[in-house]
């Protein structure tokens, strides 16, 4: 007789998260004791007010900085033990990011922006269906100011996900653009999270996006204040603000 299925672990596993800035005599506590876990193909939507530590706590996550305390699992793999090296590693051949500002290469279109991602890659996918994913196959050849801001942020999309990250950080994604083209934005990232089965965490100031997740987590003075699980999702087209 077979047993239950073998339930895989948790994607990350944040512990006693602790970040602590110091600029001469001044501290700012950004993290505070966070403890936090996410499992495969989650969607997570991350609230807060400004200056909460959302950021920062997703900028330790994706190995873009280090905690001053606590401990940061991605698998099987301490990120808080982590040498330079292998947090560049752990960057380039897990994570996607995707930030308010799009960093397109100007001179280069949507599909050679994508391109640069996929050449370096091991397991890209090919370039057109990253740009299929997002919705955006009959603009490949659009250099980025031929692009609406929505039609950009959907570029890098497409160009943090072409690599089949394992997760997907997304630090208000929506932050720039207005409500019907952050719709067609957070369509693209729920179809990707979808498809690629991306462990996907999105900042947000905008908490009408809440809906859409699998479960919510707001931040307040850095910690996590509240976690609630959505028994439902809504799509983001069912979302309005
Ligand atoms: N590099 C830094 N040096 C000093 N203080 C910093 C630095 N980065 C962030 N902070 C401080 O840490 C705290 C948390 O900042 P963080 O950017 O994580 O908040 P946030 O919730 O993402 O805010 P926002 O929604 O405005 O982006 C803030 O008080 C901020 O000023």
């Amino acid at each position: 007789m077979r047993g239950p299925p073998a339930r895989t672990g948790p994607v990350f596993r944040v512990k006693a998260l602790s970040k602590t800035y110091r600029s001469g005599l001044l501290e700012v506590h950004a993290l505070r004791c966070v403890d936090f876990e996410a499992a495969q193909g989650e969607f997570v939507v991350i609230l807060g007010p400004s200056g909460s530590g959302k950021s920062t706590f997703l900028n330790i996550v994706g190995g873009l900085d280090r905690a001053s305390s606590g401990e940061v699992w991605f698998k099987d793999h301490q990120l808080t033990a982590a040498s330079e090296a292998e947090l560049t590693r752990y960057r380039r051949d897990h994570v996607g990011f995707v930030f308010q500002f799009y960093n397109l290469v100007p001179s280069l279109t949507a599909r050679e922006n994508v391109q640069l991602v996929t050449e370096i890659a091991h397991n890209p996918m090919p370039v057109d269906d990253a740009l299929a994913l997002v919705g955006l196959s009959e603009r490949r050849d659009h250099f980025p100011a031929q692009l609406s801001g929505g039609e950009q942020q959907r570029v890098a999309i497409a160009r943090a996900i072409a690599k089949q990250p394992e997760v997907l950080l997304c630090d208000e994604p929506t932050g720039a653009l207005d409500s019907r083209t952050g719709i067609r934005v957070l369509e693209a990232l729920t179809e990707v999270n979808r498809a690629v089965g991306a462990t996907t965490l999105v900042i947000t100031h905008n908490a009408a996006i809440r809906d859409i997740a699998d479960r919510v987590v707001r931040f307040a003075d850095g910690r996590i204040a509240e976690e609630s699980r959505n028994a439902a999702r809504k799509t983001p087209a069912e979302v309005s603000w």
